[in-house]
């Protein structure tokens, strides 16, 4: 049975390296794919991963119709054993539909690959549809982590280095930039304890440093504490020393 899968995971997760590691897979065994992405960081038209490698993909804008691409591909003689959409968080929910519709009435495999949430913590409204239709909803095992160690749930965007909560809910960009330049727009993924408190990276680290402020992550002493021994400050900026570490 055709399937509409949806690959979903934190940014920098492994999303768009996977996709391309399906195509190569099948298409090493004489399938074919159409390939969709929408506005991926390298450009229009690209399906890029972190790990350097690329291909072409079809540009999916705000308009795009996904089943009546594919039925005129096939009606002009073309052949499409799956699909892959990358970046499919910023798809609308029509178009979610429309790639329903190519699995159910075209039989063709649907492979959709994005993130969940936005940098709010809210559902993008394409991730929302697609996790309302896919046959299964997959989350990547590539773990991304947060600073602190813990598994990265949650995207953060940084403006300046510091962590936004307003604006809008589509701005292309990348994890790992300096946030040297003061408009400068960046993502940090982080667990959700570190996402509700904005303590990123950088806050962790300035806080750290900081002979005047409490830590901001110190844990309520545990019953069974012996007297005299202080619960530990877990505040120390990364790196830390293990992905159990608490955050
Ligand atoms: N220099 C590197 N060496 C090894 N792995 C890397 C390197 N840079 C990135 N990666 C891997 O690539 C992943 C990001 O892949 P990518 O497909 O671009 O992510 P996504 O599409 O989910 O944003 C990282 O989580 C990491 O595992
Ligand atoms: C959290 C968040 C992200 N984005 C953008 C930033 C990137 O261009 C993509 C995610 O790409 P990746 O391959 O998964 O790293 O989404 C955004 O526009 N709004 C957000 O809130």
């Amino acid at each position: 049975m055709p399937e509409l899968v949806f690959f979903s995971g934190t940014m920098d997760c492994g999303k768009s390296t996977l996709a391309l590691q399906i195509e190569h897979n099948r298409s090493a065994r004489g399938l074919q794919s159409l390939i969709f992405t929408r506005d991926d960081r390298a450009g229009e038209g690209k399906l890029s991963s972190r790990l350097g490698l690329v291909t072409e993909a079809v540009e999916a804008a705000g308009d795009f119709d996904f089943h009546a691409h594919l039925v005129a591909h096939l009606s002009a003689g073309g052949r499409a054993d799956y699909v892959i959409a990358d970046e499919a968080q910023f798809l609308s929910p029509e178009q979610i539909d429309q790639l329903a519709g190519v699995v159910d009435e075209l039989g063709i495999d649907v492979f959709a690959f994005g993130i969940t949430t936005d940098f709010r913590g809210k559902l993008f409204p394409g991730s929302q549809r697609l996790i309302e239709l896919a046959d299964r909803v997959e989350t990547l095992q590539v773990e991304a982590l947060c600073w602190c160690g813990a598994r990265a749930t949650h995207n953060a965007r940084t403006v300046g280095g510091r962590m936004v909560v307003e604006g809008a809910q589509v701005v292309v960009g990348d994890v790992g930039l300096s946030g040297g330049d003061a408009d400068e727009v960046g993502y940090e993924v982080l667990c959700r304890r570190h996402h509700r408190r904005r303590t990123t990276a950088a806050a962790a680290r300035a806080a750290a440093l900081s002979p005047d402020v409490l830590p901001v992550d110190r844990p309520a002493p545990e019953p069974a504490d012996p007297p005299g021994r202080a619960a530990a400050p877990v505040v120390g900026g990364p790196p830390v020393s293990g992905p159990n570490a608490a955050g």
